[in-house]
């Protein structure tokens, strides 16, 4: 394996890298995996840059962001790789939901994605969808044994976006149970309930089992 780009040993055995640039991403990590006692350092403060992202299932890119942090840090690394999969689009943008509107020769924006998801939906009335993510956490770069969590969260596609909070798709994403958009929810709410706050939940399980904590 190659160098790593840092080889100071932190104190704290519980120091995790998120292999993550997407600062909506790292917000929600660092709220629920924070009060869990783990500390979270975001890869980008470490020099590690964006990882490659080839795969056509969340979970095989997921394992190559998490290796991808861990080999250049030499620390355990936890990646996130998750979407919006529509029925109505054969689960489409799916792994391609970051880059949606720039493989169809647009900009990489979170403005643009949802400008191309709601022209690609017009005329169409099933609306059903859902958020995916798979959570992979590796202890080093080797890791034969790496944890693995999934979530999903149903819910609506509407033209109109509502709300503030949130990043990516979450104006548009509409949950019927909540009866507002993912963007109207508070933070601590989706955090709750979303896709990345079960898998976060599941992950934190098996974590703490990991670490003799429970
Ligand atoms: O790969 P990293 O660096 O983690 O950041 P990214 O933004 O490129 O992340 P992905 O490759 O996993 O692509 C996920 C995309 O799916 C969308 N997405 C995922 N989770 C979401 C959420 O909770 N709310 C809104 N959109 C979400 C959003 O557009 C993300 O950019
Ligand atoms: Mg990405």
């Amino acid at each position: 394996m190659s160098e790593t780009l840092s080889s100071t040993p932190l104190p704290d055995g519980k120091d995790i890298v998120l292999a993550s640039n997407n600062a909506g991403k790292l917000r929600e990590f660092s709220a629920i995996l924070g009060t869990a006692g783990f500390r979270m350092i975001a890869q980008g403060e470490l020099g590690v840059p964006e990882a490659e992202e080839p795969y056509f299932t969340f979970l095989e890119n997921a394992l190559a962001k998490a290796r991808h942090a861990s080999l250049l840090t030499g620390r355990p690394a936890l990646a996130d790789d998750s979407g919006l999969c529509v029925d109505a689009l054969a689960g489409a943008p799916g792994v391609m939901s970051a880059r949606y509107a720039m493989l169809a020769g647009g900009e990489r924006s979170d403005a643009a994605n949802n400008a191309h998801l709601v022209r690609e939906l017009q005329g169409q009335p099933n609306r059903k969808a859902r958020y995916v993510a798979v959570l992979v956490y590796v202890g080093h770069v080797d890791d034969p044994c790496p944890i693995v969590a999934q979530g999903e969260w149903a819910g609506e596609i509407v033209d109109e976006p509502k709300g503030g909070n949130g990043f990516g798709y979450d104006p548009h994403f509409y949950i019927p149970a909540q009866g507002m958009t993912v963007a109207e929810l508070a933070p601590e709410a989706k955090n709750r309930i979303s896709h990345r706050g079960q898998a976060l939940q599941a992950l934190l399980t098996a974590l703490k089992a990991r670490e003799g904590a429970v």
